[in-house]
């Protein structure tokens, strides 16, 4: 892109780039188009690490960012930060996924970590994104992800989350919808569960905006899955569910005046107190007071302030706000514990951050939210012109290039003047006071605009634009509290999950730390505060580490694929800072690869030798630098050599198992004594039938004695914590083959046909091998055991209740990388009294005899299967802890609105409510 002259043509030139390749570089930054459609771009080169030289795509960013990491390109070691921006709908969040799976699949180490890892975003996209106008699936909070690495491989990983968007969780404009997950578990929990829940038809919730699609459901699966990936317990998932249940029923109270100054619940609403009562596991007469009164204590006398409508409704909704906030933070910070990295404290971690955060907001009104966003833009916005421009000139001025300077937009001035006066906010009255007070200090800076009249408007000149705030509501949405009363009401919920979240303190960077019993002060729950000092530290940590930018762009306001609105895409290169980016690019030097780079292009040893002398004969300004040219030179030539060396033991290891192959022809034709000496071994040692000690080859005493440990220590834990989720109905499966080495599995399979398989106890760990037989080979899979009792197959992205979900669900989706299916069993070779030996003593098992083949296609693609195919193992089950009076609460519910939707005379509606006690006669 270096030397293309900057004029309206440049333009239409990058935007015809972008539009028929989607990604293109301005330097090294990359420019991706949104395409609004599947494309195989980053279907195929998956898997296959890029070069950072190669054409622009986003998987070369992440090999830049993780090679720079590791210190292979030009400078040393060092963490790395990529900052994707854009505005709403251009791409971010899907970049911010493509960039995770490349970095997971450069160093891959087949670990369950990474599988963990790319089951975050599921997870948080159904808590935290939402259907806008702008786009159906938007992030409404900022994330940076932080990828921990030891050397090559990922040992962990950290999130941190930006200002939810809560007030969706109670008010949506039109167009738009509530967070996802309301939608998921309305559409994806099962008629029964809806029963234990308390949940109704999704439509009669006032949160919950409009019709419900089907394709929830599938949704819902995925997240379930995504906690049980991560590592949620049942419990936490059960009780977390029954809290949003709780936030639906709270949304459907309404109020009405009494008598004497005060509010009630309405008669038709009485059905829903019981309910969220019932659902958040707190007394109904104590919700109801918090609802409708505010208690204070001044100088030791409880005083009781008597709500009116608007501060019924604004208490009802602000605790929906805040439950919903907590559990959104307690995900994060679940999460985070999940996935810290599992090593010494004082092991050092490189890292690499990607931060996704919400893009530039303009709408129709623009409240408290979009002021943070685009403050939260401009602070990213100054961070690219910090290392575009600023340490650019800065580096051609250090290395004496002659040069003139560029001049920019510097939005420094409104990070200062903006910012800054919102701490105002939390000691001024009125939201109006707040205006007059900015009207005062601005009127007349070129970044602000009085706007005259009675609402409490005001203008800010952003980096992308203007924008008009109205202030109503800022000192309100900004204290973001709840009353001491309500805390406590929750924190003595009988769902444990309710009180940890409420007696949870927020750090000042808004994280939720559950087990902090300390009590925050009311200037750290200042969102302004909150806001600042989150993004402090998170420029503190971007400042310390090299930035790598994505810039996305939005085709079209219509999210159609192939259309280009070129006034549109204008807007957005020039207020992202691109124009005066291509200029300094231009004028600059716009490739910059690093001499390793370089030379790694000449990858043929005649090459580098060649470059060797002219690394020896160049002229230097340090010796340092020529040292180092030599020593990647040095370091090339190894790689090169020990690449053929890979190969040649490559060809060895495959000529020593067509041998083995052949080997183990031979055996089968002894198969018949080897079985019987099977049978006779295992009479000693139930379910250790190692050939070993068959063939007369005892090994070291030591080590006979160490493996002998652990077979024992693998029994015990299978009698103890497996046995009886293997087992089912007294019956043992026609998979399950106990502790049977590999070598003998193969020997099993070795005349079976494709797809045959059967599941064995590892020799040396508590876990499970699946071995099936493949299309050319046996392959082996390990089973991992997660902590929360769910299943996983090493690299797989599901996770299963039992073996025999894992063993129904592979029947119908195959597994990776080959995808192949799990057809048929392999029957056992032990007799069930041996099976009975490791058996806990109350459980004599059947075998169950082997299933015929069944005629399957090998090679199905992945099939999206109904739900009800796989049952999720209902022995593990976890129940809500409800108060039983949500039946009661239920039944009222319907019972009222039955009445209503029979279009009863009202005589008919008023003698049940009068039954139900919600009338009362004046006599
Ligand atoms: N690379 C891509 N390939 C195919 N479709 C894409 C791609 N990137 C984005 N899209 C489509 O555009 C939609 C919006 O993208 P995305 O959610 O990533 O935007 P965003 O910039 O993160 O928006 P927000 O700021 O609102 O969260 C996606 O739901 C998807 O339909």
């Amino acid at each position: 892109m270096g030397n293309v002259l900057v004029t309206g043509g440049f333009f239409m030139l990058l935007c015809l780039l972008c539009f028929l390749f989607q990604q293109t570089y301005i330097g090294d930054i990359l420019v991706a188009l949104n395409p609004f459609k599947y494309l195989p771009l980053y279907e195929k080169e998956v898997g296959r690490p890029l070069k950072s030289a190669l054409p622009p795509h986003i998987f070369a960013v992440a090999d830049r960012a993780y090679q720079s990491m590791l210190g292979r390109l030009a400078a040393g070691p060092k963490n790395q930060c990529i900052v994707i921006s854009g505005e709403s709908g251009a791409g971010k969040t899907e970049s911010t996924k493509l960039l995770l799976r490349q970095i997971m699949e450069l160093c891959k180490a087949n670990s369950q970590l990474e599988q963990q890892i790319l089951q975050v975003n599921p997870l948080l996209e159904a808590f935290g994104n939402a259907q806008t106008v702008m786009n159906d699936n938007s992030s409404r909070f900022g994330k940076y992800i932080q990828l921990r690495f030891f050397h090559t491989s990922v040992k962990g990983a950290k999130i941190n989350e930006y200002l939810l968007e809560k007030s969706r969780v109670v008010h949506q404009d039109e167009g738009e919808r509530n967070f996802h997950i309301f939608y998921c578990m309305l559409a994806g929990i099962s008629k029964e569960d809806k029963e234990i829940y308390g949940l109704l038809d999704p439509l009669q919730y006032r949160y919950n905006s409009d019709d419900m699609l089907t394709h929830w459901s599938t949704k819902y699966r995925e997240v379930c899955n995504a906690m049980d990936m991560v590592g949620f317990e049942e419990q936490e998932k059960v009780d977390m569910l029954t809290i949003l249940a709780g936030i639906l029923s709270l949304g459907n109270i309404a109020f009405e005046p009494t008598d004497s100054d005060g509010m009630k619940v309405t008669e038709m609403s009485v059905g829903w107190l019981k309910a969220a009562a019932g659902q958040f596991g707190v007394k109904e007469e104590e919700l109801l007071k918090s609802l409708t009164c505010t208690m204070s204590v001044t100088r030791g006398e409880a005083i009781q302030r008597l709500h009116n409508q608007q501060q019924a409704e604004d208490a009802r909704d602000s605790i929906a706000k805040v439950a919903y906030g907590r559990i959104f933070g307690w995900i994060v910070s679940k999460v985070n514990e999940l996935l810290a990295p599992k090593v010494d404290p004082d092991v050092e971690l490189s890292e690499i951050g990607i931060l996704d955060i919400f893009g530039f907001e303009n709408f129709a009104v623009n409240r408290f939210e979009q002021l943070c966003i685009n403050l939260a833009n401009e602070q990213l916005q100054f961070f690219f012109n910090h290392h575009i421009f600023l340490m650019e000139q800065k580096e051609y001025k250090e290395e004496g290039i002659e040069w003139e300077v560029i001049s920019f937009k510097d939005n420094k001035p409104i990070l200062v003047r903006i910012e800054f006066p919102l701490q105002y906010l939390l000691y001024l009255a009125t939201n109006r006071d707040f205006v007059d007070k900015l009207n005062n200090k601005f009127k007349g800076t070129p970044h602000y605009e009085v706007v005259q009249g009675f609402n409490p408007l005001f203008t800010v000149i952003h980096y992308a634009g203007k924008v008009q705030y109205n202030a109503g509501g800022f000192l309100e949405k900004n204290r973001d509290t709840i009353p001491a009363s309500i805390r406590g009401m929750f924190i003595n919920s009988v769902t444990p999950l309710l009180s940890v979240l409420f007696a949870a303190t927020i750090s000042r960077t808004g994280t939720l730390m559950p087990r902090k019993a300390k009590v925050c002060l009311s200037l750290l729950i200042c969102l302004s505060f909150i806001m600042q000092h989150s993004l402090g530290v998170l420029m503190e940590k971007m400042f310390a580490a090299s930035p790598h930018f994505i810039r996305c762009v939005k085709p079209n306001s219509s999210k159609l694929p192939d259309l280009l609105d070129d006034k549109l895409v204008m807007a957005q290169l020039r207020y992202n800072g691109l124009l005066e980016t291509v200029r300094i690019r231009r004028d600059g030097f716009s490739w910059r690869p690093s001499f390793a780079e370089f030379a790694e292009r000449c990858m043929s040893i005649f090459i580098l030798n060649v470059l060797k002398l002219v690394v020896l004969s160049a002229d230097y300004r340090s010796v340092r630098c020529r040292r180092r040219y030599l020593a990647l030179l040095k370091e090339l030539q190894r790689k090169k050599e020990e690449q053929q060396e890979l190969e040649e033991r490559k060809r060895k290891e495959e000529e020593e198992e067509l041998q083995r192959l052949l080997l183990i022809e031979q055996e089968k034709k002894s198969k018949n004594v080897v079985a019987m000496c099977i049978g006779l071994w295992q009479m000693a040692m139930p379910f250790d039938n190692d050939l070993y000690h068959l063939l007369g080859q005892p090994p070291h005493e030591e080590q006979a004695k160490e493996k002998h440990k652990q077979r024992r220590n693998t029994i015990r834990w299978f009698k103890e914590t497996q046995a009886r989720k293997v087992v089912q109905n007294g019956t043992v499966p026609c998979w399950f083959h106990g502790m049977i080495s590999r070598r003998q599995a193969e020997d099993l399979l070795i005349d079976k046909p494709t797809g045959c398989f059967l599941i064995r106890v590892g020799q040396s760990r508590e876990g499970y091998t699946l071995t099936y037989r493949g299309e050319n080979r046996c392959r082996h899979y390990m089973i991992e055991m997660q902590n929360n009792g769910k299943y996983v197959i090493l690299g797989e992205d599901r996770a299963h209740s039992s073996l025999p979900d894992l063993v129904e669900y592979h029947r119908h989706v195959g597994i990776q990388p080959f995808m192949e299916l799990l057809t048929e069993t392999c029957g056992q070779v032990s007799s069930p009294f041996l099976f009975s030996l490791f058996m806990p003593l109350d459980q004599s098992p059947v075998l169950q005899p082997s299933r015929p083949p069944a005629l399957r296609k090998i090679r199905d693609k992945k099939s999206h299967l109904p739900t009800e195919q796989f049952n999720m193992g209902d022995e593990n089950k976890a129940f809500p802890r409800l108060y039983p009076s949500i039946r009661l609460a239920m039944r009222e519910i319907k019972e009222i609105q039955q009445v209503r939707s029979d279009s009863s005379p009202p005589d008919m509606v008023f003698m049940l409510l009068l039954k139900r006690n919600y009338v009362r006669i004046n006599v």
